[in-house]
């Protein structure tokens, strides 16, 4: 890193900015950082920082969808937390004294530094205590005062507070639509002894709870003393993300770990997600997506700012590359689109977006741009050391040294989905006769045909429901059932009915969508066999039985029995009705449906993705970042969610 980089500009985005914080060695003989190199990029007045990573002489390429890791600013391991409060929070702080809220978050790998950043020790005062001691100074020369809450998250799901570990926090949402902290307890601060020993009491409640968690202080700046105290007017959030840990991390056998883990790491990368949407301007922010995202949401969306820092090992951590990576993706609002030049270790150019990408990376780059000149020589120490002195007659801190972070598995579990399999969606395979080719699809196989007409044979009313239709929508229609929900004849049709017209072209998704349920038809002809089995074939199957079971409206609309019928092995097949059979393998259909979309987004490459339905260039991306941090990253619908989709949208696609 060059002195002249480090009298470069910074570009402070007014909304959201990313830095990265290179964490000092915790053994003062150790060697410094050789790992990460820091180089500045300077283009069309927006100046950046990019990072590569080295093992040894060896440069460590992050180019299989990344190339150079951007961020808008990267502190280096001798510039101390100081430094980065001057710089980078202690503006937010005057803002927040005038209305607006600010948020700053710590993310990075297990020891990387971030509590060390925001707590700091009694020899270097971190963010919070420094940003504590100017709030304090603010308000005793207004007549405004500040109260501080502290919360803890776990497994993204309960809140918790630290100051009261008895209360149950909830997170609600007010007529306004503004999110209460209902339960929350708050303390107003007068001093700072008063606030080391309330911050030392929440952080000393925290060290009895053993799991990882997200954990965050609020603190509020209150109207008039002596008016209406409990009036919030604006506040500063800290929130100090749980590490970040590889879910295949071999030491995270124990299932319930890998299961938080994965919550955790989950809840980072929505957290990401936010700050991209917001820094994009995109239209819809998916505060939703995680606990603590939606109890930040008045905090991080309006005039809100924040500010993501990306705490870096001093040696190497995989999970750190993980955590860059993430962080350039929001920041630089694309993750992949790098010119070579930029992967070379010296490269001084910002990437270059190609312009198939330029519609949702729209707006990340700030036309307004602030801009802010500082020196490294001009900041004062002189606060840090009183308040040092301070810390030190409290004694509020302890210290510890371990290196937690360990080198982690870089094996990517990727397994691209063969062609062989998407030979099934091939518009130019052409064999045997099609039962449903009438709407532009694909003939089918003759094997696949084989099979469809033994389909009909043991279901009379699943080709006759496919015949019925005029092309494909007849598929659509049986495969359009909500999964898990029961299922009758009318929502059939009523989807039906929704689909005609709707989509007139043969597409890859409804080709893709033919090729799972002819392979769902193959499992229900072995699911038969399995029932009856001294069934040779499907032909073989005795014909149902209509007569003691004659569809009525009763049947129709009591379906909800039939849910049951692919666990009714111990059930003759023959005492089935005809709308037994039929909603059995629609049900069938559907679920399989539902488990090979996911099984495409845990493994399918970025080209086969980009063809599902509602997967564009940048989820496509997404996913495959997820699948880094999880080989299984989608296992069931609730978990699109993370991708900005909902279970229902991407049913209604089945
Ligand atoms: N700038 C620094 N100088 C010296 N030691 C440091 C520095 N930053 C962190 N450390 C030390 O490194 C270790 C890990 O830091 P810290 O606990 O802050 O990491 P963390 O990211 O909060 O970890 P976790 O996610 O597991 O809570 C601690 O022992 C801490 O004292």
């Amino acid at each position: 890193m060059t002195g002249v980089a480090r009298k470069q500009e910074l570009n402070i985005n007014p909304k959201v900015r990313f830095i990265a914080k290179i964490r000092c060695s915790s053994h003062p003989d150790s060697l410094p950082n050789s790992w990460i190199s820091i180089h500045s990029n300077l283009r069309d007045g927006v100046f950046s920082h990019s990072l590569s990573f080295s093992l040894g002489d060896q440069p460590l390429d992050t180019s299989n969808r990344m190339g150079a890791c951007v961020v808008d600013y990267c502190y280096d391991q001798n510039e101390k937390n100081d430094l980065v409060f001057e710089r980078e929070v202690k503006p937010s702080i005057n803002e927040v004294f005038d209305g607006c809220n600010a948020t700053i978050i710590a993310c990075g790998a297990s020891g990387s530094g971030k509590s060390y950043l925001f707590q700091g020790t009694n020899d270097e005062p971190g963010l919070i205590v420094l940003a504590v001691d100017e709030m304090l100074r603010l308000a005793a020369n207004s007549k405004k005062s500040v109260a501080a809450s502290f919360y803890e998250v776990d497994h993204d799901h309960n809140v918790k507070d630290l100051l009261d570990p008895n209360r149950q926090v909830f997170v609600l949402k007010d007529a306004h639509g503004k999110t209460q902290l209902k339960g929350l307890s708050q303390v107003l601060l007068t001093s700072m002894p008063q606030f080391y020993n309330f911050y030392g009491r929440a952080t000393n409640s925290r060290k009895s709870i053993p799991e990882r968690s997200h954990k965050g202080l609020i603190v509020n700046v209150l109207s008039d003393v002596g008016e209406k105290l409990d009036v919030v007017v604006s506040k500063l959030n800290f929130v100090d993300l749980a590490g970040y840990q590889d879910a295949r991390n071999k030491s995270l056998d124990e299932h319930h770990l890998a299961e938080s883990t994965r919550k955790i790491n989950k809840s980072i990368h929505v957290i990401h997600n936010v700050l991209h949407s917001l820094k994009a301007n995109e239209t819809h922010v998916p505060y939703r997506e995680s606990k603590i995202t939606n109890m930040l949401q008045d905090s991080l969306g309006g005039t809100g700012r924040i500010l993501m820092v990306t705490c870096l090992n001093p040696s190497f951590c995989q999970d750190s590359i993980n955590m860059v990576r993430l962080a350039s993706r929001s920041c630089q609002g694309t993750s992949w689109a790098i010119t070579d030049s930029c992967k070379k270790a010296n490269n001084s150019a910002r990437p270059v977006v190609p312009s198939s990408h330029k519609i949702w990376m729209h707006g990340s780059v700030s036309t307004s741009v602030r801009k802010q000149t500082m020196s490294r020589g001009h900041i004062s120490r002189n606060k840090a050391h009183c308040l040092t002195s301070t810390m030190k007659a409290g004694k509020l801190f302890g210290e510890s040294s371990d290196l937690k972070c360990q080198k982690t598995n870089n094996d990517n579990n990727k397994t691209a989905l063969s062609t062989g399999e998407l030979s099934l969606f091939d518009e130019d395979k052409e064999s045997g006769s099609s039962i449903v080719n009438q709407g532009g699809l694909p003939p089918l196989s003759a094997q696949l045909q084989e099979m469809v007409n033994k389909l009909r044979l043991a279901y009379p009313s699943f080709p006759s429901c496919i015949d019925t239709t005029t092309r494909n929508d007849g598929f659509h229609a049986q495969t359009s059932i909500d999964i898990g929900e029961p299922t009758t004849l009318s929502s059939v049709r009523s989807d039906d009915d929704k689909r005609i017209g709707k989509e007139s072209s043969c597409s890859i998704a409804s080709l893709g969508r033919m090729s799972l349920i002819i392979k769902e038809c193959e499992e229900i002809v072995n699911d038969i066999k399995s029932i009856c089995p001294s069934t040779s074939s499907c032909g073989d199957i005795p014909p149902h039985n209509d007569a003691p079971q004659t569809q009525t409206s009763a049947d129709i609309g009591e379906p909800t029995a039939l849910d049951s019928s692919m666990r009714v092995s111990n059930r003759d097949i023959t005492s089935f009705s005809t709308w037994e059979k039929f909603t059995a393998g629609c049900t069938a259909m559907k679920n399989s449906l539902a488990q090979d979309y996911l099984r495409l987004l845990n493994t399918a490459d970025k080209e086969v993705l980009k063809k599902l339905k509602g997967i564009g260039e940048k989820r496509a991306a997404y996913i495959l970042e997820l699948r880094e941090d999880s080989p299984e990253p989608f296992k069931n619908l609730d978990d699109l969610k993370v991708i900005g989709l909902s279970a229902k949208q991407v049913k209604s696609w089945l």
